[in-house]
């Protein structure tokens, strides 16, 4: 029986994923086998002995110690691409609501419900509605950092709106690149995007390399009444900087999904409390799929989508035994520890090994079962993280 402790509200269609007479899980389970959480914070958190697996249901992986657990055998898995729809529609909402007198124009209508007369309402609201008057998004120009799962969407989205869409992403991936529109300008570093768009849109993960890249030196930059929108992280922006350059007039409005001490008395803020994910459909996505890689990993050793672990699959041979061996990426350990299971007799029938960075990962299909002494050496050979019979 595998235990799965979870945190924050896990829809329940990913929670059904869990058989019943082979997983329990909740969210008051003690020396859980994996996590299942979105946004809850594990660093500081003490590490349960037992623990294999952490899926964060969703993208960002900032709330947990990436690193640290990779160097542990706590392999972390999160759901790319799952809830991008969700973020693009509601960047689609902050577009129009920083664009548009909507906002205004909603207060203004309700302050009239004293109002009895409809004749008297309507012709009050013709005389006024000039205040709410806005712009339209076809035609301006949108700068997109980071075109990963989320931004791409953005883009198609932006392009869809006969919008132009520049964009801006150093570490772009190979299948990321496939997937993004040839309408896309390229743009070669961040000021370049920053001086040329109307509206620029964040969709870079929380690191120490994407920090405050949008600090004072940045806002300086900026298309002058430029609209700011951050869906990603608020890390990545100098907070006290958007203020200072909202006040100053170079800064048209800041719309973001992580709200700060001081927004609330800022007009030109619109701030949300990080819902970009926040829709039935994403929420299902993202539990479904994180339920599955951690079904796969406990049941089979299986990893995909790890953000601290290589990709690594590889079909059972019918009548094997299998072990999973995790280790640290340098030279001699993997030989090392296959010459524990010759010593012991064990077999190898077929074997697969992969590495990422620091760490390596294998998974060995033995003829046999080894015995406790083999894999407790297995443990003991330096170099070794942790090693599994699955
Ligand atoms: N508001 C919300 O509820 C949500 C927020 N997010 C945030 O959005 C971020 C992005 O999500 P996805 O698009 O799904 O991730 P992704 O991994 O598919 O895309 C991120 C992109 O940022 C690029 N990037 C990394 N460093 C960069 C830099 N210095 N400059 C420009 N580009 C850089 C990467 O190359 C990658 O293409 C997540 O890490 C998370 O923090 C994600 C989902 C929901
Ligand atoms: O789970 C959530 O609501 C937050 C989603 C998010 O920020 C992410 O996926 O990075």
């Amino acid at each position: 029986m595998f235990k799965i402790k979870t945190y924050n509200a896990i829809s329940p269609k990913g929670l059904a994923r869990f058989a019943p007479d082979r997983f329990e899980v909740g969210s008051t389970i003690t020396a859980p086998h994996a996590i299942l959480l979105r946004s809850h914070k594990l660093q500081g958190e003490l590490v349960p002995g037992s623990l294999l697996a952490v899926a964060r249901a969703g993208a960002g992986v900032n709330n947990i110690p990436v690193e640290d657990y990779g160097t542990q055998g706590i392999v972390v898995f999160n759901t790319p691409g799952a809830n991008a729809n969700a973020v693009k529609e509601l960047v689609l909402a902050g577009m129009l609501l920083a664009t548009r007198g909507i906002l205004p124009g909603i207060a203004y209508a309700q302050s009239l419900g004293h109002m009895t007369d409809s004749a008297a309402m309507h012709a009050l609201l013709e005389k006024e509605k000039a205040k709410f008057a806005g712009g339209e998004l076809r035609g301006k120009t949108l700068g997109i950092v980071g075109l990963g799962a989320i931004g791409s969407m953005v883009a198609d989205m932006a392009l869809a709106l006969g919008m132009k869409v520049l964009g801006f992403d150093p570490a772009l991936s190979i299948d990321a690149a496939w997937r993004l529109s040839n309408a896309v300008q390229r743009m070669e570093n961040l000021p370049s995007l920053l001086g040329r768009a109307d509206y620029v849109s964040l969709h870079v993960p929380a690191l120490d390399a994407t920090r405050h890249m949008i600090n004072a030196q940045a806002l300086a930059g900026i298309k002058p009444g430029a609209v700011l929108l951050n869906f990603a992280r608020e890390t990545i922006v100098d907070a006290a900087a958007v203020l200072a350059a909202l006040q100053s007039g170079r800064l048209g409005r800041y719309v973001c999904d992580f709200p700060e001490p001081g927004f609330a008395q800022e007009p030109k803020i619109i701030a949300l409390p990080h819902i970009g994910a926040s829709t039935e459909e994403s929420e299902e996505n993202c539990a479904v799929m994180a339920a599955d890689q951690l079904i796969d990993f406990l049941d089979n050793g299986h990893i995909s989508n790890s953000v601290n672990y290589p990709a690594i699959r590889m079909d059972r041979t019918p009548g094997a035994t299998r072990i999973t061996l995790a280790n640290h990426n340098v030279a001699g350990v993997l030989g090392h520890a296959l010459s524990v299971l010759a010593e012991a007799q064990v077999n190898v029938i077929d074997m697969s090994n992969r590495s990422r960075d620091a760490l390596a990962y294998n998974i060995i299909d033995a003829g046999s079962a080894p015995g406790a002494d083999a894999l407790a050496a297995i443990g003991q050979v330096d170099g070794v993280i942790r090693v599994r019979v699955v």
